[in-house]
């Protein structure tokens, strides 16, 4: 009794109130804003041609043919993996009807560190999918894993449809660069399997890329010669298109909580970065969880303008966290480059305030390295990092002229997530960057003008 006294004259309630007490929530059904659903047809805007094109390619699958393995390119957020996986799951349905067994799993590449790892994922998603008991990982040898998908395939299923994400960001990690990077060798052993008869039921692949020219480019020519796939392009969304998959998605809020401009706003951002069907859906959703966090009745544009800077965040961290400390320096030096030189950058006849030429992001690479005292790696490897980076579309890479025949450079653009976002992102992430803007932003500030000014 005392102490329930002192809770009411302190006006505190107890954990057992707190927990009962009203829940409001903005969100009707969110799971038809989250980043993985595979929505209804009925949700899906646009994109006819490219659902022909896939359909047409599956469609022999449930006629006793073998369908081609496919190849869906575009930039990201454009519905690749919703199309690939909605026609997939139709197909397996009608398969179903027609007692022809057939399965779909997918893994993503930006995600495995090797051909080993994808592998295991593609058995385990089977197993995990039909019910088999799941193998181990450890003390295999990758061979034996693909023998093991094999079997499954074979003794489970007439189709096995294996959708690969972002494949050309699964190069490898010990990998020299006289060797194909790890994507090339998993479809060369995949699609060749079906080729040699090696099963009597069959695999398709549908890959997914945002860089087709790099995997294209990075198959060796014994993959190349095996893995022939039809191609289905997708291209960025502007406004209106992305208006309008938010409106079908609009039921994922209570009726009456978001309101009117929320959309046609959240679309224009996305709109001005890339036209990524993510970042639309992502903004409406954070925005959503930050009127819920304030305890707000509705959405409104001011919750997605906050929104915006949280979901940039949660994109540079899924990168960093992902990529070495070198990295993440070279990332750093080229991000302090535009934030602190913005000014400087805008008034410069051939550069932009959203950009940082690479011979200056190198310079501050090198400084920042000799001011921690960590080590400093060559001009080739920052270089090559970067072009990394821009591979998971953090940074893009233009060349540009300097005029009067002053030569080509390299500049890195901030073209979707800002280099302010970035710097903080960082900052909050490893103290090494933070203590070095503590210890004097002034110095950062100078030593960028510096730079900048000589270049
Ligand atoms: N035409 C569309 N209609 C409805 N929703 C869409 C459409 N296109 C994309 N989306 C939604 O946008 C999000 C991203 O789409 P998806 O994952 O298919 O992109 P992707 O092209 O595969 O991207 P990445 O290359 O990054 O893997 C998903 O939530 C998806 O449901």
């Amino acid at each position: 009794m005392a102490e329930d006294s002192e809770q009411q004259d302190s006006a505190q309630l107890s954990i057992s109130e707190q927990l009962s007490s009203d829940y409001h929530t903005v969100f009707r059904d969110k799971d038809l804003i989250e980043p993985d659903t595979i929505v209804d047809e009925d949700r899906i805007v646009g994109r006819d041609e490219q659902l022909t094109k896939v359909i047409n390619v599956i469609k022999p699958a449930l006629h006793g043919d073998q369908p081609e393995d496919m190849l869906l390119r575009g930039p990201s957020g454009t519905g690749k993996t919703l199309i690939a996986g909605t026609v997939a799951t139709k197909a397996i349905k009608i398969a179903q009807e027609r007692d022809i067994r057939m399965d779909f799993v997918e893994i993503n590449g930006k995600h495995k560190k090797s051909e080993h790892e994808a592998i295991h994922q593609i058995v385990h998603e089977y197993e995990l999918s039909l019910g088999l008991n799941l193998t181990s990982k450890a003390g295999v040898s990758t061979s034996s894993r693909y023998d093991r998908l094999f079997e499954i395939v074979n003794e489970h299923l007439d189709i096995g449809v294996i959708v690969l994400d972002e494949l050309d960001l699964l190069v490898g990690d010990s990998r020299n660069n006289d060797e194909a990077p790890a994507f090339s060798d998993i479809l060369y052993k995949l699609s060749r399997a079906k080729r040699i008869g090696k099963m009597d039921s069959t695999i398709t692949l549908i890959v997914t890329t945002n860089s087709p020219n790099t995997l294209m480019s990075g198959l060796n020519s014994r993959t190349a010669s095996t893995f022939n796939p039809t191609e289905v392009g997708f291209a960025d969304y502007n406004a209106p298109e992305l208006q309008e998959i938010l409106n079908h998605r609009q039921d994922a809020f209570h009726e009456g909580t978001l309101e009117e401009e929320v959309i046609p706003y959240t679309a224009a951002i996305a709109a001005q970065g890339e036209g990524d069907a993510r970042f639309a859906i992502d903004l409406l959703r954070e925005a959503g969880n930050i009127a819920n966090r304030r305890e707000d009745q509705s959405v409104s544009t001011a919750h997605a303008e906050a929104a915006k800077n949280q979901v940039e965040k949660n994109y540079i961290i899924d990168v960093i966290e992902n990529v070495s400390f070198q990295k993440q320096v070279s990332l750093f030096a080229t991000a302090i480059v535009n934030s602190y030189g913005q000014e400087q950058l805008g008034r410069s006849e051939w550069l932009n305030e959203r950009s940082a030429p690479a011979p200056v992001a190198h310079s501050l690479y090198k400084w920042f390295t000799e001011y921690n005292g960590i080590e400093q790696r060559s001009k080739h490897s920052f270089l090559r990092w970067m072009r990394e980076l821009s591979t998971y579309e953090v940074i893009e890479i233009n060349r540009k002229g300097r005029g009067n025949e002053r030569g080509v450079f390299a500049e890195y653009v901030f073209h979707n997530l800002s280099a302010d976002v970035m710097v903080e992102t960082l900052a909050d992430k490893d103290e090494r960057f933070q203590a070095t803007l503590d210890d004097d932003d002034n110095l950062v500030r100078e030593t960028v003008r510096t730079h900048l000014s000589r270049f």
